[in-house]
């Protein structure tokens, strides 16, 4: 693991009205890594994900992506550049099969347009790609499911390979664990764990036993500050993180 960051924020601002939700946020991302962000509810966790995808607009700071300013770049000129994101709420058409979203994903067009959906699944490039994402998240075999007979977990799987199919060189993931068994928990946590070698992953994240099991490092929001950054003993043991968020449940 090298220390030159694939991803970089630099003194990244967010107001909402007296709301002050990123307050001067300067992290990176470093190649092999994973890196979460946790923090109580409110602290402006999705805010920081969606000014660094590129959903909404910074007041001040820069986003900068493999020594690239991207910061005046909309959300989808991000992810062609190479930011993957995935979604708190599932942004899959349950009506298509597995490969068909997975297909979609690699046209990286909006998922509405039916008609243009026969001539794409006659593109072999995007086919490939799409079996190719499939297999790496280990859905290759319900590739003709419906996607709505996939249980939640195999469709957050489903969500990282669509984002996969953009081949992305950074990840930013929203909650991949929300609504998961244990077993599901347990898929997806084995799951990140060897995906951070394709791709290094920021993780916004509230189950606390995955994030202390994942996290290379962990930074801590609260208010829109960071208020610590380090290994998941260097954060355990932050006093100030343990009364500011982490209180009795510590892991
Ligand atoms: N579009 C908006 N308009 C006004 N205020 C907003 C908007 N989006 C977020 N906020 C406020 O900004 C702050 C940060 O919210 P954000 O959703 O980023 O927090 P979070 O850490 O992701 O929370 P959670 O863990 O509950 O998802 C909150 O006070 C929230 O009410």
């Amino acid at each position: 693991m090298t220390d030159t960051p694939v991803l970089e924020l630099r003194n990244i601002c967010k107001r909402f009205g007296a709301v002050v939700a990123s307050n001067d946020v300067s992290l990176d991302l470093r190649p092999g890594e994973i890196h979460a962000l946790i923090g109580p509810n409110g602290a402006g966790k999705s805010t920081l994900i969606a000014q660094i995808a590129g959903t909404l607009p910074s007041d001040a700071g820069q986003v900068m992506f493999e020594g690239r300013d991207v910061t005046g770049l909309d959300a989808v000129a991000r992810a062609r550049a190479g930011l993957g994101r995935t979604f708190q709420i599932s942004s899959l058409a349950m009506e298509f099969t597995v490969l068909q979203n997975a297909v979609l994903g690699a046209v990286g067009q909006a998922r509405t347009a039916f008609s243009l959906l026969r001539p794409v699944m006659k593109d072999r490039v995007l086919v490939a790609a799409a079996e190719a994402a499939l297999e790496a998240v280990g859905l290759a075999e319900f590739r003709a499911l419906r996607t709505d007979e996939l249980s939640h977990g195999q469709r957050r799987q489903l969500e990282v390979a669509v984002a996969l199919t953009l081949r992305p060189r950074a990840f930013l993931m929203d909650e991949p664990m929300a609504g998961l068994g244990m077993e599901g928990t347990a898929a997806m946590t084995g799951f990140l764990d060897t995906l951070r070698q394709r791709a290094p992953i920021l993780l916004v994240e509230h189950d606390m036993d995955a994030v202390f099991r994942l996290a290379d490092r962990i930074s801590v929001l609260v208010y829109g500050e960071i208020v610590a950054t380090g290994r998941p003993d260097e954060i355990r043991a932050d006093a100030a993180v343990r009364s500011a968020y982490l209180g009795e449940a510590t892991p």
